[in-house]
C-alpha cells in the first residue's frame, strides 16, 4: 500500500474518530448544558409564576382577612337576628364588595348557617341572603369541613351550583374575641379569568399548575384535571398531580419532591427540580411551596421546545467544517511537504538506478525530506562526476590497450594485428576509390645465423635498428610494421609501381649501408606487390610472399616486385 493511500486512510480514520468523539462530546455537553440551563430556568420560572399568583391574590386575601376581622361583622355573626347588626353588617359587606377585584363577596354565619352573597352586577342588592347551609348537603360540606379543620385561611376552587358560578374562593374564618369561629367571609375570583391570567400563559414549552397541600390540582389549563371542591373529597378520589404522569417512577418522583418541600417548609423560595415525562415528552419539573397560600406551584419545562437541539446544529456544522478544513490543510501540507517530495525523490532514485543522471526537479521543503532530497541531489551529481571520470579513464585506458594491442613492443612499429587492420582499410579504400596501393614484405637475411653468432639480444638490437631505418625510409603517411620474427611489412598508400619499386629499393639500400656500420653487416630481402582494387587480403599477402620468396631465392639482399598479371620484375642490387 502506498504512503499516500496510508495517509489518506489515516486521515479518514481520524475524521471518523474525531467526528464520533465530537458527536458523543456534543451530546453529553449539550445535554448537560441544557439540563443546567433548564434547572435555572425552572427555578426562575417557578419563582416568577409564584410571584404572579401571590401578587394577584395578596390584595384579595388581605381584604378578606380585613373583612374577617371586622367587628361589625363579628358582632352580627354572634347575634345574627338583630336587625341593626344585620343592617350595619350588610353595609360593611357592600363596602368590601366595591373593594374586592371581583366585586363580589360571601359571608356565611355559623350561628344560623345563613349564606350571604352579592356579585359585581349587584344582582342581590337588598337581598344578599341566598340560602341556608346544610351540613347534610354535599355542596355545603366545604363550610363545615373548613370550620372543623379550623384553618383560618383557605383557597378553594369550587363550583357554586346554587349560584351557578365556578370560582377560586378565598375563605377566611371569622373569630370572635374568644377565638371562637363565628363564620366565614371571603370573595371569589372568576376562575376562567384567573386561569387565563396566571396559568394559560402563552409561552410554548412552559406549563404552569398549582396544587394544594395534598397535591390536588387546583389551577391547570385543562379544566378536566382540576380537583373542584377538593376539600370535601376523601383521599383517593382527588385529582392529584400524579395523574399527569404515566410513568410510575415519575409519579413517585413528583410526590417525593412535594414531600421534601413539605418536610422543609422554612426553606422559603427553595425549588425542587427533576426530569419527568408528560405526553411522551421529556420535561423538567420545578416545584416550589407557597406558604402564604399553602399550595405548591409546579412548572413543567419542555426543554426540547424551549431549546431545541437543532439550535445547536450550527455548532456542529462549524465544528465539522473546521474539522474538514483542518484535515484538508493537513492533507495539503502532508502532500506538498512530504508525499510530493518523496514521490519526486523516488523517481530521481529510479532514474539514477537506471543509469540516468538527468534528474527531475526535486521538491525541497524546509524539513528532513527537503534536506534528504538535497543530499541525494548532491550525491547524484557527485556520482555522475565520478562515473564520467571513470568512463573517461576507462575509455582512455581502452584506447591505450587497443593501441598497445596493435604495437610491437620491441620495435614500436605496428604489429601484425595493426598491419591487418591497415591492410583491410586499404583494401576497402581501394575498392571504393578504384585505386591500388603497395605492399612490401621484408625479411632479414640469415637472421638465424646472426642470432646464433651474436646472441639473441644482438638480434633484438638489429630488429630495432631495422625498424628505425625502415621508418626513416618510408613516407610519413606509409605504414611500416613488424609482421613477426625478422619479417617486416610496409603498406604504401597511395602508390604506383615506380614508387613501390623506389621505396623498396631505398629501404634495402638503407639497411645494407647502415648494417655495414654496425660492424657485423647484414642485409634484407624485399618482396613487393602493387595491389589492385578488388584484391583480397590473402591474395595480396600471397603475392608479396611470393615476391619475397623470389628475392630470397634470387640470392637475397634484393627487391622483387610481383605483378598479378605480368611477369614478376626482379630488381637486383
Ligand atoms: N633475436 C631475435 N631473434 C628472433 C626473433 N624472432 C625470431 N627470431 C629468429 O629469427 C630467425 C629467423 O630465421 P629465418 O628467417 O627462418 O631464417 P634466416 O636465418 O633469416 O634465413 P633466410 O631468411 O632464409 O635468410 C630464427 O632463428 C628465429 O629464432 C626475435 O624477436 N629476436
Amino acid at each position: 500500500m502506498s504512503l499516500k493511500t496510508r495517509i489518506l486512510g489515516l486521515l479518514a480514520g481520524l475524521i471518523i474518530i474525531a467526528s464520533a468523539a465530537s458527536w458523543l462530546a456534543y451530546r453529553e455537553l449539550s445535554e448537560h448544558l441544557i439540563e443546567r440551563w433548564g434547572e435555572q430556568v425552572a427555578e426562575i420560572q417557578v419563582r416568577y409564576d409564584s410571584a404572579r399568583l401571590l401578587q394577584s391574590l395578596e390584595r384579595e386575601i388581605g381584604l378578606a382577612r380585613q373583612m374577617a376581622r371586622s367587628s361589625t361583622l363579628i358582632s352580627w355573626a354572634k347575634a345574627p337576628d338583630r336587625p341593626i347588626f344585620k343592617a350595619n353588617a350588610i353595609r360593611q359587606m357592600e363596602s368590601f364588595r366595591s373593594n374586592f377585584r371581583d366585586n363580589s363577596y360571601f359571608v356565611a354565619l355559623r350561628e344560623n348557617g345563613h349564606y350571604y352573597y352579592n356579585n359585581a352586577a349587584n344582582d342581590f342588592a337588598g337581598n344578599q341572603f341566598q340560602y341556608v347551609l346544610d351540613p347534610k348537603k354535599p355542596d355545603d360540606a366545604w363550610f363545615f369541613h373548613l370550620i372543623e379543620e379550623g384553618r383560618d385561611f383557605h383557597l378553594n376552587v369550587n363550583p357554586d351550583t346554587e349560584l351557578g358560578v365556578t370560582k377560586l374562593w378565598i375563605d377566611v374564618l371569622m373569630r370572635d374575641e374568644t377565638d371562637r369561629i363565628v363564620g366565614m367571609v371571603g370573595t371569589g375570583l372568576n376562575l376562567d379569568t384567573f386561569l387565563q391570567d396566571i396559568v394559560d400563559i402563552d409561552q410554548d414549552g412552559i406549563t404552569t399548575l398549582f396544587v394544594d397541600y395534598n397535591g390536588a390540582i387546583q389551577l391547570y389549563r385543562d379544566r378536566n384535571y382540576i380537583d373542584f371542591a377538593s376539600i370535601i373529597k376523601p383521599e383517593g378520589q382527588k385529582n392529584t398531580v400524579d395523574l399527569l404522569f404515566e410513568d410510575p417512577e415519575d409519579k413517585e418522583r413528583v410526590l417525593g419532591m412535594l414531600q421534601r418541600l413539605k418536610d422543609n417548609p422554612n426553606q422559603t423560595g427553595h425549588v425542587e427540580s427533576d426530569f419527568v415525562t408528560v405526553d411522551g415528552r421529556r420535561h423538567l419539573a420545578g416545584i416550589a411551596f407557597l406558604p402564604a397560600i399553602g399550595w405548591f406551584e409546579i412548572t413543567l419545562l419542555d426543554l426540547n421546545t424551549l431549546l431545541p437541539k437543532s439550535h445547536l446544529w450550527p455548532l456542529i456544522a462549524v465544528f465539522l467544517t473546521t474539522l474538514l478544513v483542518t484535515l484538508g490543510l493537513f492533507h495539503l501540507v502532508i502532500r506538498t511537504r512530504i508525499l510530493k517530495p518523496i514521490v519526486t525523490l523516488e523517481h530521481a532514485v529510479e532514474k539514477v538506478r537506471a543509469g540516468s543522471f538527468e534528474l527531475p526537479k526535486l521538491d525541497k521543503p524546509n524539513n528532513e525530506i527537503g534536506r534528504l532530497a538535497d543530499h541525494f541531489e548532491k550525491m547524484a551529481y557527485s556520482l555522475q562526476h565520478s562515473t564520467r571520470e571513470l568512463e573517461e579513464k576507462v575509455a582512455a585506458r581502452t584506447d591505450e590497450l587497443s593501441r598497445l594491442a596493435r604495437i610491437d613492443p620491441l620495435t614500436g612499429l605496428k604489429n601484425r594485428r595493426g598491419l591487418d587492420e591497415i591492410l583491410e582499410d586499404e583494401i576497402q579504400r581501394a575498392r571504393r576509390q578504384g585505386s591500388g596501393f603497395g605492399i612490401l614484405w621484408l625479411d632479414i637475411d640469415h637472421f638465424k645465423a646472426i642470432n646464433d653468432e651474436l646472441g639473441h639480444q644482438a638480434g633484438d638490437d638489429i630488429l630495432c635498428r631495422v625498424a628505425l631505418w625502415l621508418k626513416a625510409s618510408v613516407r610519413p603517411y606509409d605504414h611500416p610494421g613488424r609482421w613477426g620474427g625478422d619479417e617486416f611489412v610496409v603498406v604504401l598508400s597511395p602508390c604506383d609501381h615506380p614508387t613501390l619499386k623506389q621505396i623498396a629499393e631505398r629501404i634495402r639500400q638503407s639497411v645494407e649501408q647502415e648494417g655495414k656500420k654496425t660492424g657485423s653487416p647484414f642485409t634484407l630481402s624485399v618482396g613487393g606487390y602493387l595491389c589492385n582494387p578488388g584484391d583480397t587480403g590473402d591474395r595480396i599477402l600471397r603475392y608479396a610472399d611470393r615476391a619475397l620468396y623470389r628475392a630470397k631465392a634470387g640470392g637475397r639482399n634484393r627487391v622483387c616486385i610481383e605483378r598479378r598479371d605480368d611477369e614478376s620484375v626482379l630488381t637486383e642490387n
